[in-house]
Parts: C-alpha cells; structure tokens; sequence
C-alpha cells in the first residue's frame, strides 16, 4: 500500500459526476437537526433530491425507495436511533447502500455504542473528521496500529483500518480528504479553512456521499463526492467575506458545477 496516496484522477471525477447528474438519487436523509435544512439545499443545488422521512415505520419503508440513505447520530435520541436502525436494515436488504456519518463518537458512551451496533449493519460508506474516523476504528481496529491524532493525514491508516474491517469505503476529511477501501486511496485536496466556520459542511458532505455510493466505483465515487464540496467551497470562498456570506455563494458553486470542472483536480503539494 502506497504511503502517499494518488490524488483522485480528474477524469474519473469527471465521469463520476457526469453519472450523478444523470441518475439525480433520491437520497433519505436520518441526519442531525442542526443541519436538516442545509443538507437538503445542499443536495437540491447539486441536483439530487433529498428527504428527511424520520419517523420509524415510515423510515423503514422508504428506505427501500430512496436510491440510497445516510445515518447522521449528530443529535440522537432513542426515538431516531430506533428509525435509524430499521431504516438500514431495510435498506441492507433492499440492496441499497447507507452511509453512516459518526459525528462525535468517541467521548460520548451512547452514541458510541450506538455507532457500534450500526457497524455490524455494514454502511457502504464512512465520512467522518479524523477524530471521529480514529475513534471508530478504535472500536473494532485495536491492535492495528491506530492511535491517536487530530488531523486527515494521521488518521490515514485508522481509516485502512475501518475499511478493513467494516467493509465500507472510509473518507476522512479536513485539510486533504482521504478515501481509501482499505486497499488503495485516494486524496481529494482544496476546499478552504472558511468551511469550518459554517456547521454543517462535513454532514452535508455525508449526504452528497450517499448520493454517490450508489455507483459501481464506491472508491472513485466517493473520493468524487468529496471533490465536489471541495471544489464548490474554494469557489465560494474566493468571493466572500465570512461565514454568513459563504452559505449562499456555496449552494450557487454547487449549482454551477460542470462535469468539466472535475476533469483538474490540480495540487502542488499535500
Ligand atoms: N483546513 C481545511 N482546508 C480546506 N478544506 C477543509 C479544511 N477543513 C475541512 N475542510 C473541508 O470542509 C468539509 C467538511 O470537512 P470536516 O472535516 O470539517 O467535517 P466535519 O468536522 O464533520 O464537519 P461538521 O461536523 O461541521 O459537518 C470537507 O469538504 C473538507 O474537505
Ligand atoms: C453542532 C452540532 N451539535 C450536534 S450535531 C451538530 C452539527 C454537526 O456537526
Ligand atoms: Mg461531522
């Protein structure tokens, strides 16, 4: 395994969002209530459609109609956990794939139980920041090698690790996103600092990996998803004085996208 990953080739990314933009999934959303509506634009403006169908019976029913669906514990309680829980079992056997976004596992001892459990379900995909990508690998990846650290370049081999042994591509963000399936990865540069001094970026970012995992390439679909985001936000923050303005100029570089746009995927250094 190389130690420094290749960046994501521009014109798999290309094709990548060429197919996303053809098939425009539905995508169901179990996420966080800071960031429902965020979510939403984000996948509106992309050109996906979202929903947030969050009541149990009705969430295990949907699951097996939306194109793919995202598991975000960021505010759970048990009522959601319960949703979330049929929700990816039905969604496991209907064939479609489900992301799990870990936020703040590691500290807190219910949602870290919690992520335990959804583990063994088997998510197709894993987004996280590199302490909560370091703290789920802990769970089932001790003796690997994982310890502790604080950015996406040192959580590198906990990723490999939860990859791995879940099973699901892994994509751990900051600075540089890394996506590995265990075997190969890939790094995903750009974006800005600025993106995290508006919440919701990396939750929403789980969403447009959900919207991606349903292609054939998990691991070049996924890394695309990232680049998407990334690519959109050091658009956006090209031309905005702050956090407040930086919403409406994301969801407008999101909008304005062309599958052109992915073909350079250009980084002197990382
Ligand atoms: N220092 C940075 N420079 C450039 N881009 C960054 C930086 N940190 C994060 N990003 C980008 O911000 C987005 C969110 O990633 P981040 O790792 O901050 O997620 P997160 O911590 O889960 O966020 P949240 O929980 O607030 O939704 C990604 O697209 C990532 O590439
Ligand atoms: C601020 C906050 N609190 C719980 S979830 C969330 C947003 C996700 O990061
Ligand atoms: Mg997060």
């Amino acid at each position: 395994m190389s130690v420094q990953p290749a960046l994501l080739p521009g014109d798999l990314a290309a094709a990548s969002f060429s197919r996303f933009r053809s098939a425009a999934p539905l995508v169901h959303c179990l996420t966080n209530e800071v960031v429902q509506s965020f979510t939403a634009n984000v996948l509106l403006a992309l050109g996906a459609s979202p929903a947030m169908v969050v009541e149990a019976e009705e969430a295990a029913q949907f699951a097996a109609l939306a194109d793919a669906l995202l598991i975000n514990i960021g505010t759970l309680h048990a009522d959601r956990a319960r949703a979330m829980l049929a929700a990816a079992e039905t969604a496991n056997g209907a064939g479609r794939p489900w992301v799990l976004d870990p936020v703040a596992v590691g500290g807190l001892h219910y949602r870290t139980r919690f992520a335990r459990e959804l583990l063994a379900l088997r998510p197709a995909a894993i987004r996280g920041n590199a302490s909560e990508i370091m703290a789920l690998a802990g769970l089932d990846a001790r003796g690997r090698g994982v310890d502790s650290a604080d950015d996406s370049a040192a959580a590198l081999p906990a990723a490999r690790a939860l990859a791995q042994c879940s099973g699901a591509v892994v994509a751990v963000t900051g600075a540089v996103d890394f996506v590995t399936d265990g075997e190969r990865d890939y790094a995903v540069c750009g974006g800005d600092p600025l993106m995290t001094r508006v919440v919701g970026t990396g939750c929403a970012l789980s969403a447009v990996v959900a919207a991606f995992a349903v292609q054939p390439d998990r691991l070049a679909a996924v890394a695309t998803a990232c680049r998407v985001m990334s690519l959109a936000g050091e658009r956006a923050c090209a031309a905005v004085r702050g956090p407040g303005s930086f919403v409406p100029a994301f969801l407008d570089a999101l909008y304005a996208l062309e599958v052109t746009d992915l073909q350079e995927n250009v980084c002197e250094t990382y």
